[in-house]
């Protein structure tokens, strides 16, 4: 496991006499205090963490090696740690800065995004108004065609995956079930990472129910379009305050989707329908790609790219149907 990035510390020590030396050591546990656990996983906990030297806030990812081992998760452990190594240049994407190990662990050192999750703020609200939803939709977006630009799909995005830091701007996370394509701009970088079901058939990873795309139901094939089918149930989600499938089940939301079952709540802002319409829709080369999401209606005089990411946080107001 070829670790990224090394961070330094100069340490003081005792050399072999007993003589206190200063050595320029890579950082490691003891240069960080941890604190609360922000989340976990199937094979990692998320701390935070402050660095001891320069006080500075981290999210420290720690994930067990015997267990990682044991689970078979080595390939998305790789699979995580190749794609941070990708997305290093984006302000909607939470940064890897380094990473180190110990005999038993695994780290990485990551932004803290002190602001929670999206769906947190969601549940406050209720729901977001169209100002705060052309906001939090330009900069999810912005923060995909990255990705897409980089050869990574997500294949996981819902509000519990966009992070918001201390400025309120959106940080998308856990790239641990992504789908890594030849990188552009690397052409020798690796691709694909379709995981092998027990009988020997390639099966890919099917996301979280309500907003995974048909055609990872249907066919078990993500592609960059199935991340944009996510960001239509996000978009409907911010204004209705639920996601547009929902069943009593796992098994009857999948029904709901394959099926294109649901409905706007009246009121609910013409533009953004048509942007949800076109969206979510059920074959994958029909549906609007980012260069037409982010020339629809919805995001007049919306600004992409660095003026985005310059823009103060609007105030967060819930959506009053008229
Ligand atoms: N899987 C991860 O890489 C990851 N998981 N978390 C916490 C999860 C909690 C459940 N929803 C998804 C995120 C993080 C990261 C990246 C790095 C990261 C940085 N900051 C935070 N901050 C949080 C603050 C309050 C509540 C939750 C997260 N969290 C993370």
């Amino acid at each position: 496991w070829k670790e990224r990035g090394a961070a330094l510390t100069v340490r003081k020590e005792l050399d072999a006499s007993g003589k206190p030396v200063l050595r320029t050591v890579k950082k490691g546990v003891q240069d960080f205090s941890f604190g609360r656990i922000l989340g976990e996983g199937s094979y990692s906990s998320v701390y935070l963490a402050t660095d001891r030297q320069s006080l500075k806030e981290y999210a420290i990812k720690v994930l067990e090696k015997r267990h990682i081992i044991k689970e078979k998760k080595v390939k998305y452990v790789n699979i995580e740690k190749n794609t941070l190594n990708r997305l290093t240049e984006h302000p909607g994407i939470v940064r890897l800065y380094y990473t180190f190990q110990d005999e038993n662990s695994l780290y990485y050192v990551l932004d803290l995004c002190s602001g929670g999750e999206l769906l947190g703020i969601l549940k406050r609200t209720g729901t977001f108004d169209v100002e705060c939803t052309r906001f939090y939709g330009a900069q999810i977006l912005d923060a995909i065609r990255y990705m897409h630009s980089r050869g990574v799909i997500h294949r996981d995005l819902k509000p519990e995956n966009v992070l918001l830091d201390d400025n309120m701007h959106v940080k998308i996370t856990d790239f641990g079930t992504a789908k890594l394509l030849p990188d552009p701009k690397d052409p020798d970088s690796g691709g694909g990472n379709a995981t092998m079901q027990g009988d020997g058939r390639s099966a890919s990873f099917v996301g979280t129910a309500e907003y995974v795309s048909p055609e990872l139901l249907m066919d078990k094939s993500a592609s960059k379009a199935s991340d944009l089918w996510a960001f239509g149930c996000i978009i409907y989600q911010l204004l209705a305050g639920r996601p547009p499938f929902k069943g009593g089940s796992e098994y009857l939301t999948f029904q709901k989707i394959v099926n294109l079952e649901y409905e706007f709540p009246p009121g609910f802002p013409p533009a953004a329908r048509d942007l949800v319409e076109r969206c979510l829709v059920l074959e994958p080369a029909r549906r609007l790609t980012i260069e037409h999401i982010m020339n629809h209606e919805f995001f007049d005089s919306q600004p992409f790219g660095r003026d985005l990411w310059r823009t103060k946080a609007p105030r967060l107001r819930p959506y009053v149907p008229p």
